[in-house]
């Protein structure tokens, strides 16, 4: 092996309770809000269809220009409890919020700069707001920190001279103060979720990178940290050059999801996907016509693809600049709120089940149990569903969720080979079926094969 500094600092998946807890959450629910929610991709009459949070960069607007959107910034349907009550419904166990984005305006009053919510004329604190709230309501709140800063005149994108490594370093001072600044003054938040380090002046600085997740870890014990925050001695990312994952969980996931059958790698550490709604936007666009929008059960499905696969399932909302949120949000929120009141424990506290991948749907199992689940999305028009067993895994039982009573055919046809019966009609959504399972050797009643 390398010799690392500044490379992962363990190996394997945390134990504690705040990693379980985490691990157990499962589902999430991102917000981007910032000064980019205003203008909502649409600058001088003009609607630009990339990523609205990226707004600033894709219209060319100067940054004095763009900084004034601070004294626009006034919320006036903002509602922290009224979020945290849709978020609850939705049936997310963590929310991760920008604290700070590219843009550099910070959602907290930072004593170490102006340009925050104490500058706009809503003044108050959002974040103090929405932990209070969330926290309530029994969700765990997590920080979102954009590395990048394009407000920030000490921000550079690379050191090509003693004058931008004198810079960079003032900047990386403000940046570990600011995350000092929120680790201590919100200690309930229980994770911090870094962007914006891909550029070569973050790689040059492995060593900061390693020194932002020690302090937080002092200030904060238990806190959890992505991969996405960390450079090794070599600039490597996520990775160190041994190939060891850096940060707590792996965060390379976003607006993609690892394939079910070639990618089961990922189980062997923590990982969280992060999703858009629409093809590209995580701040509030005014034209969702721009792209495809994700309908609730595309996103369901992502969900339950995710938890299979042992991983967790950040999805996107962009609040409006006053501070409310677009109806298909809140369709979105509703439908998927609905299946998880009825089906959430197929998701929360459940895990990979270490199973192949079959046609009709994910399987997921309940941490610490003979519970199994399988969530079916594909109905076999034989109305048989396929189940291949590991070695010593036997199937005994079999019914929906909700029809416990009505046991389901279960038919071994084969070597750790199944068919699960159930009737051939329409399903409007995807159906949860639970099977008890016990370790042993299979019962062999099957016909052997002739030999
Ligand atoms: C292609 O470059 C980027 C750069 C930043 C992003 C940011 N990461 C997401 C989690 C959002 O915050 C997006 O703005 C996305 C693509």
């Amino acid at each position: 092996a390398i010799p690392l500094q500044y490379g992962a600092q363990y190996s394997g998946k945390r134990t504690d309770d705040a990693m379980n807890k985490w691990r157990s959450n499962r589902f999430g629910q991102f917000i981007h809000w910032g000064l980019y929610a205003i203008p909502g991709g649409v600058w001088n009459g003009k609607t630009y269809n990339y990523a609205a949070e990226f707004l600033k960069a894709s219209a060319n607007v100067p940054s004095a220009t763009w900084d004034s959107l601070m004294y626009q910034f006034n919320p006036v349907k903002f509602d922290a409890k009224q979020w945290a009550k849709m978020a609850k419904k939705m049936g997310v166990k963590y929310m991760t919020i920008t604290t700070k984005h590219h843009e550099g305006f910070c959602l907290w009053p930072s004593k170490y700069t102006d340009f925050s919510v104490a500058g706009s004329p809503y003044k108050k604190d959002i974040l103090k707001q929405l932990v209070e709230a969330y926290n309530a309501e029994g969700i765990d709140v997590n920080f979102y920190y954009s590395v990048l800063d394009w407000h920030h005149p000490d921000w550079r994108n690379d050191i090509k001279s003693p004058q931008d490594s004198v810079a960079f370093k003032r900047y990386l001072d403000f940046a570990y103060n600011q995350l000092k600044e929120l680790a201590t003054n919100y200690p309930t938040v229980k994770a911090f979720w870094f962007d914006g380090t891909w550029d070569n002046s973050v790689k040059k600085n492995g060593k900061w990178t390693y020194e932002v997740e020690k302090m937080l870890k002092e200030v904060s014990p238990g806190v959890i940290v992505n991969s996405r925050l960390r450079a090794d001695d070599y600039g490597k990312r996520h990775k160190d050059s041994n190939g060891q994952l850096m940060g707590d969980y792996e965060s390379g996931y976003e607006r993609r999801l690892p394939d079910p059958v070639t990618d089961t790698a990922v189980t062997r550490w923590d990982w969280e996907a992060c999703m858009t709604i629409p093809e590209n936007q995580w701040g509030y666009h005014k034209d969702w016509t721009v792209s495809h929008v994700k309908s609730p059960l595309e996103l369901l499905e992502m969900l339950v693809h995710t938890t299979s696969m042992g991983g967790n399932f950040l999805l996107n909302f962009g609040p409006t600049g006053n501070g409310d949120f677009r109806k298909e949000e809140l369709d979105i929120a509703t439908v998927i709120g609905n299946w998880m009141g009825k089906y959430g424990d197929a998701i929360w506290n459940c895990d990979y089940a270490g199973m192949k991948k079959e046609d009709w749907g994910y399987y997921t199992k309940k941490k610490n149990s003979n519970q199994l689940n399988m969530v079916v999305f594909n109905w076999p028009s034989s109305g048989l569903l396929k189940v291949r067993t590991p070695r010593g895994m036997v199937l005994d039982k079999a019914s929906f969720v909700d029809a416990k009573g009505n046991a389901l055919k279960v038919e071994e046809i084969a070597d750790n080979q199944y068919l699960i019966q159930v009737p051939v009609k329409l399903y409007t959504s995807p159906q949860v079926i639970q099977v008890d399972f016990h370790q042993g050797a299979t019962n062999g009643k099957y016909q052997k094969a002739k030999t």
